[in-house]
């Protein structure tokens, strides 16, 4: 299978049934939905919006699988590998591969988001985590306000390597997309640059070849349409979808933290008939009464009920 991600990569949730247990009929409900629309090029499983930080690692094996069954092969399964020590996240890869993951997704080892890393660190857990699992890998750049973000040098470093074949960029400061991007695609044109801005869509869409996002997994259909016209550059359609979009944009990604939008886009699932309960895990937290009604409101305003 080609791993083309040049289009839409939703990142789905992990269903629960309402006593918190992992939903396989639901998974197969989400995975073969999203696996079987014409532009979805690959679903990631196991990231911020699946929750997969807080699955035990059988589960998140468990979890690998059924979204593996549920696309039939239609679309590559990617795994975010999390864990904090290389060693640790090389082990979780190997794991993934087993149970059926095309390409690992690798988050930034969790210290440094508050401590900073070492130079050189970055790479040697890209190298790693490739070279002992031999899985594909998307370099994940988090946004300018974390200490885990990673500098110019260190992106360029990390996609010279063997097996880093894209990249999800979620850098968030614009001085930083418009200056990294133009310098990054002139040395390595073969890279696939993704958008994971969800909540800035429209403003990232004219410089990248697709998007991975959270929202993909429950507005797939416009956001096919807002990729082709950002290729197309064509500003007005995709300030259309935008506009569209606005009232679930708001309900899902504005509402507070990044995190309190995954318990949203459960309940926009909901709203869609393709899930029928939006339990999340702890730390998340179940959103204040009526947000289900305004998430509702919002996806019939945005014709996608
Ligand atoms: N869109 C988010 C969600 C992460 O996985 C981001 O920017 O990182």
């Amino acid at each position: 299978m080609s791993l083309d991600l040049r289009g839409l990569t939703p990142a789905p949730v992990t269903p629960f049934t309402r006593d918190g247990e992992i939903d396989y009929a639901g998974i197969k409900k989400l995975g073969s939905w999203l696996g079987g629309i014409d532009g979805v090029k690959g679903l990631v499983v196991l990231g911020h919006a699946g929750e997969g930080t807080f699955l035990t690692s059988d589960e998140q094996t468990r979890v690998i699988e059924a979204f593996v069954e549920s696309v039939k092969g239609e679309v590559p399964i990617i795994a975010g590998i999390t864990r904090e020590g290389d060693y640790v996240a090389a082990e979780e890869a190997k794991r993934a591969v087993k149970a059926g993951a095309t390409a690992g997704l690798v988050y930034p080892s969790h210290g440094w988001l508050r401590f900073g890393y070492q130079e050189g660190a970055p790479q040697e857990r890209y190298r790693r985590i490739h070279e002992e699992s031999g899985l594909p890998l998307i370099l994940f750049q988090y946004p300018d306000n974390t200490k885990a973000t990673y500098n110019l040098q260190t992106q360029l470093d990390i996609v010279s390597q063997p097996g880093v074949f894209a990249m999800k960029n979620g850098v968030r400061n614009m001085k930083r997309w418009d200056t990294e991007i133009p310098v990054i695609r002139a040395e390595y044109p073969e890279l696939q640059i993704l958008t994971c801005h969800d909540e800035y869509l429209l403003h990232t869409m004219f410089d990248v070849d697709g998007a991975l996002v959270g929202y993909g997994g429950i507005a797939p259909e416009p956001l096919i349409e807002m990729i082709k016209a950002g290729k197309a550059q064509d500003y007005a359609k995709a300030r259309e979808l935008h506009d569209r979009l606005l009232p679930v944009t708001k309900n899902v990604y504005h509402r507070g933290s990044h995190m309190e939008g995954t318990v949203a886009l459960k309940w926009a699932l909901v709203a869609r008939g393709i899930l029928d309960n939006a339990t999340v895990r702890a730390p998340l937290r179940p959103l204040a009464e009526g947000a289900d009604k305004q998430i509702a409101d919002a996806m019939h305003q945005a014709k996608l009920v």
